[in-house]
């Protein structure tokens, strides 16, 4: 058997990363990077690996290096070092050379570089990675949207290095062009909101109950042994527990209260709006996120209407319960976006799937997974992870306990846009009839915009029409 090969471009923090995976697994890998003083580093790095690796001085005498069809993976920021690097890679490749991005990249810009490289009978290929560094190094969940030939070159390759499941790769070919990185965009959605929901109960612990962060840290650490097992319910654990060096204080009480975000968050978002598939909690996590950046104005206003918030009794079992309801709304409001979006670009998304592959590697990965990829597997309920038998038992049994969580929170002032919106969608989603019909007639009055009846078809107006 020929030993595979890939050529990455890329070094930095993921690029060197997966380059040091491939290596490790006997993958022979032609790296290049920008700035060329970063190859040497890289190398020393690689260590003995290094017998698997090939470094170049530039991107020309790397693609000058690989056989045809060629297989060049660039892990560098996916907006214009993207566009600029396809422009400069175009003229130097062959047809049926294919270039993959392998960043966090919109998918739009996806699809429009495949349709650019189609028209130069090269293959583009849009992957998901999902890690971090540690994943990118001993196995991520990687999501690859492309053509059957990019995926028959890169098949034996990424299932090397992903993470894997109790022996199953978490790696899929999703769909062609954007489908990879439009999975990876919901992916983070999901984990943006998952992160929200999770600083808000810390937030009712220990403003709400007075808990310390290390008592909230043991709470998240034992949740971890159990069906709430998360890599982000693990890392929370620890994050609380950390003291900072400098000053002896909890780590936490030292970080300033003002989240960052690259963008795919804000794209999950667009996208779910655009398709008519408004996600709330991942609306209110991005929301949360721009909001926390408005430091001078909650000042401000904190100095204008106080910032009391009373006390809550938290039953530590009811919040467990309630925080896996809400987990499970977050889930399903991104397999919606998924849906619609599979619906929409005829990719026949494989939902199953998509949970197998996030079970391992990736920072979303759950027990819940588990849980979802069989529900999707045993019932085909088109989708929708609320009409699941396997879900609705978790939602039946949690939903109590997240109405009693939010509305003594609401109560005592306590800030909860995530959780209090998994029970806005939840509710609204149980109503057979819910409020619309209000709606439509106020449009009607004040546009004529008519409205359907319920007892005939057609357009119809009110009598104040005449
Ligand atoms: N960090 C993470 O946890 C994750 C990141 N990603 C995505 O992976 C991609 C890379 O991220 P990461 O490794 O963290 O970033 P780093 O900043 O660590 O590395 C960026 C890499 O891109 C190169 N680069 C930057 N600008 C250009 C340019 N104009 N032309 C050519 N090369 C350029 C850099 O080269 P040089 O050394 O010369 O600066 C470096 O090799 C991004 O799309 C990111 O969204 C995806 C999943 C997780
Ligand atoms: O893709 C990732 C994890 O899945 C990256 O870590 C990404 O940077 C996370 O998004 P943000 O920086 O917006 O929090």
């Amino acid at each position: 058997m020929t030993t595979p090969l890939i050529g990455l471009y890329g070094l930095g923090t993921m690029g060197a990363a997966l380059a040091l995976n491939m290596a490790e697994h006997g993958i022979h890998v032609h790296v290049a990077n920008r700035t060329t003083a970063e190859v040497p580093v890289f190398l020393d790095r690689a260590g003995p690996l290094g017998t698997n690796i090939t470094a170049h001085d530039d991107i020309d005498a790397l693609i000058a290096a690989l056989p045809k069809p060629r297989t060049i993976l660039f892990m560098i920021p996916s907006t214009k070092p993207m566009d600029d690097m396809i422009d400069f890679v175009i003229p130097k490749l062959s047809p049926g050379d294919t270039v993959i991005d392998a960043g966090n990249a919109d998918f739009n810009d996806t699809r429009r570089r495949d349709a650019l490289l189609r028209e130069h009978e090269l293959h583009f290929v849009g992957m998901g990675v999902s890690g971090g560094e540690e994943g990118a190094r001993h196995g991520p969940s990687i999501m690859v949207g492309g053509t059957e030939h990019s995926w028959a070159q890169l098949e034996p390759v990424t299932k090397a290095i992903a993470a894997q499941h109790e022996g199953d790769p978490c790696v899929a070919h999703l769909g062609p062009d954007g489908a990879g990185h439009f999975v990876k965009t919901v992916h983070n959605g999901i984990e943006y909101a998952d992160m929200q929901l999770i600083a808000e109960i810390h937030g009712l612990l220990h403003h709400g109950a007075g808990r310390s962060h290390a008592e909230i840290g043991d709470l998240f650490t034992e949740w971890d042994r159990g069906p709430l097992k998360s890599y982000l319910v693990e890392i929370t654990g620890r994050l609380l527990h950390e003291v900072d060096p400098q000053t002896g204080r909890p780590v936490v009480d030292i970080i300033k209260d003002s989240a960052g975000q690259k963008g795919t968050g804000r794209w999950t978002v667009i996208e779910a709006i655009r398709m008519g598939q408004s996600a709330t909690m991942i609306e209110a996590a991005v929301a949360s996120r721009a909001w926390s950046s408005e430091g001078d104005l909650r000042a401000q206003a904190a100095a204008l209407y106080g910032e009391d918030r009373g006390t809550l009794e938290i039953d530590d079992a009811e919040l467990a319960k309630a925080f896996s309801a809400a987990r499970v709304l977050d889930y399903a409001q991104g397999f919606r976006i998924l849906r619609a979006a599979s619906a929409e670009f005829g990719w026949d998304l494989d939902y199953a799937r998509i949970a197998e592959i996030w079970r391992a590697g990736c920072i979303i990965r759950s027990a819940l997974l588990d849980d979802i990829s069989a529900a999707f597997r045993n019932a085909d309920t088109g989708g929708e992870l609320i009409l699941a038998p396997a879900m609705a038992e978790i939602l039946k049994d949690g939903i109590p306990a997240l109405r009693a969580l939010i509305s003594k929170s609401l109560a005592a002032g306590h800030a909860t846009p995530a959780l209090a919106s998994a029970l806005g969608w939840f509710d609204t989603m149980r109503q057979s009839r819910g409020q619309a019909h209000i709606i439509q007639g106020q449009r009607d009055i004040f546009g004529r915009h008519g409205f359907e009846r319920i007892d005939a078809t057609g357009p119809h107006h009110g009598p104040w029409w005449g």
